[in-house]
């Protein structure tokens, strides 16, 4: 799905560079669930932004859903497949009703207008706001705005929706029911690339990227990531408790078969 080489990026600042990526190299395939974290100003938006086509890399290469993003036609193209929820809801919904919303992103599609209507009631229905589809935007909550967002990205059919932080302004209540629309998504086939800064998020996703300064430092599986690459410690996370108590077992001389990510995994150890 996403085939980054190597890629290097840089802001600029009047004659100034400033340079954000280093030589990132991933590879994404379809189907996967990959979460990607790092501290604060580490680079995860400029990364994840080239992966649907809104900047460009300096140099490397990068291909997503088999098209070469140095070509400015295929950047437009990739927004097709690949699509993002950004952090703060505000800045995503176009539309002065959920309806019109959703309806904008279809509008290029040529699809007759009852084949629209359906669709659009459709994925607003999926996302539990049918019922608002007519109210006016700003009125939404922070959880309906990033569930409007999804239905965009339903209405769409993108193959992988790359979600920065989009649960991080919300409520636990609607935190749980981005992470369960994603979940579902999941299930069904999508691609999923969840940025976020909560270890419990990591600790259950079967894979986990972390970024450093421009570099990325971590790739692989995160019962790994927690119990022996040493970078929680390093980077100064607090690990979630489910895996405070794992290690405090395993630095006991506990005899653990499996090393515990979650609460079912501690109770079957213990
Ligand atoms: N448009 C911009 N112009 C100049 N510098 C920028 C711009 N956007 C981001 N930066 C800088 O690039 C670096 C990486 O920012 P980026 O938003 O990619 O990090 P991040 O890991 O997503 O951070 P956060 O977790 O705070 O969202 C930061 O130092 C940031 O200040």
């Amino acid at each position: 799905m996403i085939t980054a080489q190597n890629i290097t990026f840089s802001y600029r600042d009047g004659q100034r560079r400033l340079p954000v990526l280093q030589g990132i190299s991933i590879h994404i395939s379809r189907g996967e669930w990959v979460a990607l974290t790092g501290a604060n100003g580490c680079g995860k938006s400029s990364l994840v932004r080239m992966f649907n086509g809104l900047s460009i890399p300096a140099a490397g290469s990068l291909h997503a859903a088999g098209l070469d993003l140095r070509s400015a036609v295929n950047r437009t193209a990739v927004k097709q497949h690949i699509q993002l929820v950004f952090q703060n809801p505000e800045s995503q919904n176009i539309g002065s009703t959920p309806y019109e919303d959703v309806a904008f992103g279809l509008e290029n599609r040529g699809l007759p207008p009852d084949e629209m209507d359906a669709q659009i009631r459709r994925v607003l229905q999926q996302v539990g706001l049918a019922h608002k589809w007519a109210d006016d935007i700003t009125t939404l909550s922070g959880g309906e705005r990033q569930r409007l967002a999804v239905a965009c990205c339903l209405a769409l059919q993108a193959e992988m929706i790359i979600f920065d932080e989009a649960t991080s302004m919300l409520d636990p209540a609607g935190r749980s029911r981005i992470m369960a629309l994603a979940r579902e998504l999941w299930r069904r086939g999508t691609t999923i690339l969840w940025v976020t800064q909560r270890p419990e998020e990591l600790a259950e996703s079967p894979r986990v990227a972390v970024m450093e300064q421009g570099t990325l430092r971590y790739d692989g599986d995160p019962r790994t990531l927690f119990y022996s690459s040493g970078l929680p410690e390093l980077l100064g996370w607090e690990p979630p408790p489910v895996i405070r108590i794992g290690r405090l077992l395993q630095s006991r001389g506990w005899p653990l078969g499996l090393l515990p990510l979650s609460e079912l995994e501690l109770e079957a150890v213990l």
